[in-house]
């Protein structure tokens, strides 16, 4: 029988993940047996403390950082299994990064940034790959900005750039670490509600790492890390407001003696 978890529908599995770091004498164990399915069309927000295990987990999940055990799948893709450059091809094509930083190439326009991820395929490049980028900066507000550099953007735009990049080669699954991190809460706020339209118009799947429950409640399913292993996996719409959802979390967070839910 096939096995549930190796659907190729799930844009995201992650299998009893571990991933440890030297630091100096000491090993810290960032990642303790991690499992995490992400169903399609699904909204997933992932906090936790500093030094919870976030963004390793999202590292991990993307395939920019290799795990020391257990499985990441992406749509059914044993990304462990890939080579570095496949992984790397894999990555550019199936998996859209947005970043705290946005990570821009400052040389190049908002156009020229979003198809690079285009133009790395050869077969797409040219005029389609154009008229998609247009198209993308267009849908997200930014038709004013196509031939804007970065520098000459607002933190909120040049986001917005970044999620037109990481959207242009239609991929399974948006991995955003700390998105709003950068932006006022103006902007942050448009983040999120572009984020959840993105989920709720075109059933993106997307997996936010954040520490604010002000971000996390625009998710429909929170998963909460503590010392490197999930400790609570709840849905939004359990609570009736942000304030609500911020309460629980910290008396998740602040609980001494939890274990791992998974
Ligand atoms: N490259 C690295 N080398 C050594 N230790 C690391 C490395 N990356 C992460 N760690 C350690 O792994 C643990 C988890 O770190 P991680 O950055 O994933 O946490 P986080 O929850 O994302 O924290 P923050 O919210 O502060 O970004 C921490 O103890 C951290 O010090």
């Amino acid at each position: 029988m096939r096995d549930p978890a190796e659907s190729p529908t799930a844009p995201l599995v992650v299998e009893s993940v571990t991933k440890r770091f030297r630091q100096g004498e000491t090993t810290v164990e960032a990642l303790r047996n991690v499992t995490l399915r992400v169903s399609p069309g699904e909204f997933v927000a992932v906090m936790g403390a500093s030094g919870s295990g976030k963004s390793t987990l999202l590292h991990v999940m993307s395939g920019l950082t290799r795990t020391d055990g257990g499985r990441i799948l992406v749509e059914g893709q044993a990304i462990s299994d890939l080579s570095d450059a496949r992984l790397t091809d894999f990555r550019r094509r199936r998996i859209g990064l947005v970043f705290q930083q946005f990570n821009l190439i400052s040389a190049l326009t908002a156009i020229q940034n979003v198809m690079l991820p285009l133009l790395a395929e050869g077969g797409r490049a040219g005029d389609d790959a154009q008229k998609r980028a247009t198209e993308l900066l267009e849908r997200l507000g930014l038709g004013h900005r196509v031939n804007h550099r970065p520098d000459a953007m607002s933190g909120g735009e040049q986001q917005r750039v970044a999620i037109a990049r990481a959207l242009v080669t239609d991929p399974a699954i948006i991995m955003a670490d700390e998105p709003t991190g950068s932006l006022d809460s103006i902007n942050g706020k448009a983040l999120c509600t572009l984020l959840q339209e993105l989920n709720e118009r075109e059933k993106r799947a997307i997996v936010v790492v954040t520490h604010e429950p002000a971000v996390a409640a625009w998710a429909q399913r929170i998963v909460v890390m503590k010392d490197g292993a999930i400790c609570a996996d709840f849905r939004s719409s359990e609570f009736q407001d942000a304030h609500a959802l911020a309460g629980h979390y910290q008396d998740i967070v602040a609980s001494p003696a939890l274990e791992a839910v998974r």
